[in-house]
Order: C-alpha cells, then structure tokens, then sequence
C-alpha cells in the first residue's frame, strides 16, 4: 500500500484554491483581478460563481482550470498541483480530468453531435466505444440527434451536446462559463436542470460562472466576489428560511445588488 501525504478533507475536494492572486500588467498599469482567494469545491456538488463585472469570476474560473497561472498561491485539481506541470501536462490534464461548457457552445460546425461527442476522445488518443459517445448523448437526452450537425439543432440542444461532451472523459470537475447566456428562459432551465441531475445522478462536480441569479439558484452553493475577493460564500441547499428555488434565487439576487451598489 502506498502511503499518501494528502489529507482526508483534500480527497473529497475535486478543486482547492489557496491564497490565489492574479496580477495582470505592472508598474501603475497593474489590477490585481483575484487578491488572495482561497476556496474549495467538495466533489459531487454544484456551485454557482457571481460577482459583479470585473470582479474576477473568469480570471478565477482560468486559474482553477489550469487556463492561467496564477501570480500567487496554488491550485490543486484532485491532488495534482498545477504550479508542478508544464505546459504540456497542463493541456493533457484539461483534456482528460476536466470538462467545459461555454456560453457560445463552441461545437465544431462540420461535425455531427456524435463527432463532437467523441471529439475529446479522440484529441486524448483514446480508442473511440460507439458505447461511450451513445451513452454521454443519452445522458443528456439526445441520443436520437447523434447524426444531426449544430446547425440542425436548438441552442438547447446544441448545449446538451456540449455537456454530453463535457461528460464524456468522466472528468473530475466541469467548469461551466455563462451556460445559459445565449439561451431563452425555457430552455435555460432544462440546461440548467441537466447540469443540476449531473451532480445528482452522475456524482460529477460543476462550478459555473453565472450573472443570473436564477441559474445560480440551481446550485448548492453560491461564492460571490467583489473586487477580486470572496466576499461572501452562500449554502444555499443548508437555507432553511428559502425553501424553494424561487426564494433562493431572490435572496442570490438581493447579495449581488449589495454588492453592485458597494462598486
Ligand atoms: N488579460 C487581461 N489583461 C488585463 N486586465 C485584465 C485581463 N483579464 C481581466 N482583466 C481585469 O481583471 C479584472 C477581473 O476581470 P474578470 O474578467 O475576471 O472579471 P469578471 O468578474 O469575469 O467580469 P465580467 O462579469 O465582466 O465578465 C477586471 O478589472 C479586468 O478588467
């Protein structure tokens, strides 16, 4: 048996930030974007991410995924840390331990839903199951759209294959950037709710950016920040006095206009 260094709570966590700082320029043109955040996302939980405009959301969202460095602090994903890996081993760990799901999609358009399905797969060098492809598409409720191309599809639809493809590695944490932004209200919620049943029925970990506090009341947890910081670190599933989406949704709501009328 191998003895292990890293702690019990460090194992439950899918992604840890300590004491993070993101510097970008220098001299009197520098802003700090992150000032010494530290956070934590326990596996199997959705957590929301809001703040208001310039507050960090994305630079945090690019050093927890290995996107960016960081000027200060570290990033662990499961129990690597990332300052350890070159540049290399930083895009093989994005392509294999981490999903990501963007605002505009970002399918390919040449490609039918399968194709970029599977694409993962194939950019890991991994041998593509027909089974695995199918199965990601069925999670997501479109494995009778596995030939149709983006084109053919809703936005809806174009962003459950964007999450069948987040899913389709097992990562270890899907970061999902404004997943709802280009979405009309109706479909929002069953992108929304599909990233809810991944935590649920998948045990995957999500972390999303969000401006909406309707989306961000699908998650467990809210972290909000304010210039660069964590200003506040809502447990939404623990608020006893919210106990329907819609309350949680107006109390997120009532944080993020505190903390837009303190900027
Ligand atoms: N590449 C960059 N070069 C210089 N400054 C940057 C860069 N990226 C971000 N910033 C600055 O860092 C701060 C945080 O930006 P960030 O994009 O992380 O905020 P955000 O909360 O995601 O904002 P928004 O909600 O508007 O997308 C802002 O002041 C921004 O102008």
């Amino acid at each position: 048996m191998t003895t292990s260094t890293v702690s019990p709570a460090r194992m439950r966590e899918a992604v840890a930030l300590w004491g993070v700082s993101k510097t970008y320029g220098a001299g009197e043109h520098a802003v700090t974007a992150l000032d010494r955040v530290t956070v934590s996302f326990p596996r199997g939980t959705f957590t929301a991410i809001m703040g208001p405009s310039g507050s960090g959301k994305s630079t945090l969202l690019q050093c927890a995924a290995g996107l960016d460095r960081p000027s200060e602090g570290g990033v662990l994903v499961g129990e690597t840390d990332l300052a350890r890996l070159s540049e290399k081993a930083l895009t093989l760990l994005r392509r294999e331990r981490i999903g990501f799901v963007f605002q505009a999609f970002n399918l390919l358009p040449a490609l039918t839903a399968a194709q970029n399905v599977g694409l993962p797969l194939r950019l890991a060098g991994q041998r593509i199951e027909a089974g695995r492809v199918e199965a990601a598409l069925g999670e997501v409720g479109l494995r009778d759209r596995a030939g149709h191309r983006p084109s053919e599809m809703s936005g809806g639809q174009q962003q459950r294959v964007a999450i069948a493809r987040a899913l389709v590695t097992h990562p270890e944490v899907i970061f999902a950037d404004e997943p709802t932004g280009a979405l009309d209200t109706n479909t929002s919620r069953e992108v929304l709710a599909l990233l809810r049943k991944v935590v649920d029925a998948f045990a995957q970990t999500v972390i999303m950016v969000t401006h909406d506090p309707m989306a961000a009341a699908y998650a467990d947890r809210v972290v909000f920040l304010a210039d660069g910081r964590v200003a506040d670190d809502y447990l939404a599933v623990r608020d006893t006095h919210a106990p329907t989406r819609g309350h949680r949704a107006q109390r997120i709501a009532t944080r993020m206009a505190q903390l837009e009328g303190a900027n």
